[in-house]
């Protein structure tokens, strides 16, 4: 397994060990222990998976509010994303900043992105499944979304056609509008 970090403190890629024989390939997908070994100390509680028809189908921006706030370990078993995650805490030298990597089934590479970030992806192909693990339980009444668009942010998707997008995702607020509780530090 290895880490790679990003220009966003505590956003890293991780690449897992794959190990290939004339059968095809095996690999771990997560590991707690290899995990807290190498600096990612968490405690997940829940797996999420969701199914998307079409390329171009964008989901996200999307966070927990404190005290129900979400790290996130993220992959790609079908298809192929990219995946973004922007620093929406308060005081950070790099808030409001984003990093985007493509997660694809072929290349297996997983995000983390712990709490204080918002997290979204644009789907590259159709039929995409992404599957990924939370620190904390879902919670209706602290979801909230950041528009995906936000030219104060500036993502580069690389799709510049409409994505598809759910109601509630074309009415998120922009980040200056958005309710935010994430200070630096915790
Ligand atoms: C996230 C979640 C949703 N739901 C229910 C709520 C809705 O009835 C339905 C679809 O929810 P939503 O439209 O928020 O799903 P996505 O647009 O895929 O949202 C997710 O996509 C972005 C990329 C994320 O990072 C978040 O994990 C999550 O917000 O599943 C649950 O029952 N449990 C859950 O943990």
């Amino acid at each position: 397994m290895k880490l790679i970090n990003t220009e966003l403190d505590g956003v890293i890629i991780i690449e897992p060990t794959v190990h290939g024989d004339h059968r095809g390939w095996f690999m771990e997908t997560y590991s707690d222990s290899r995990l807290k070994a190498l600096g990612i100390d968490i405690t997940f509680v829940q797996d999420n998976h969701s199914f998307s028809a079409s390329k171009g189908t964008l989901r996200g921006l999307h966070y927990q509010l404190n005290p129900k706030a979400q790290s996130k370990l993220v992959r790609c078993t079908r298809g192929s994303i990219f995946d973004v995650a922007v620093d929406i805490r308060k005081g950070s030298s790099t808030f409001g900043q984003w990093f985007g990597v493509e997660l694809t089934e072929e290349n297996k590479k997983q995000l983390f992105i712990p709490q204080g970030f918002a997290h979204g992806f644009m789907t590259l192909t159709d039929d995409v499944e992404v599957q990924y693990k939370v620190d904390e339980g879902y919670s209706q009444a602290h979801d909230r979304g950041i528009r995906w668009n936000d030219l104060a942010i500036n993502i580069q998707w690389p799709e510049s056609a409409l994505p598809i997008l759910s109601e509630k995702d074309e009415k998120a607020p922009l980040l200056e509008e958005a309710e935010v509780n994430f200070m630096m530090g915790g």
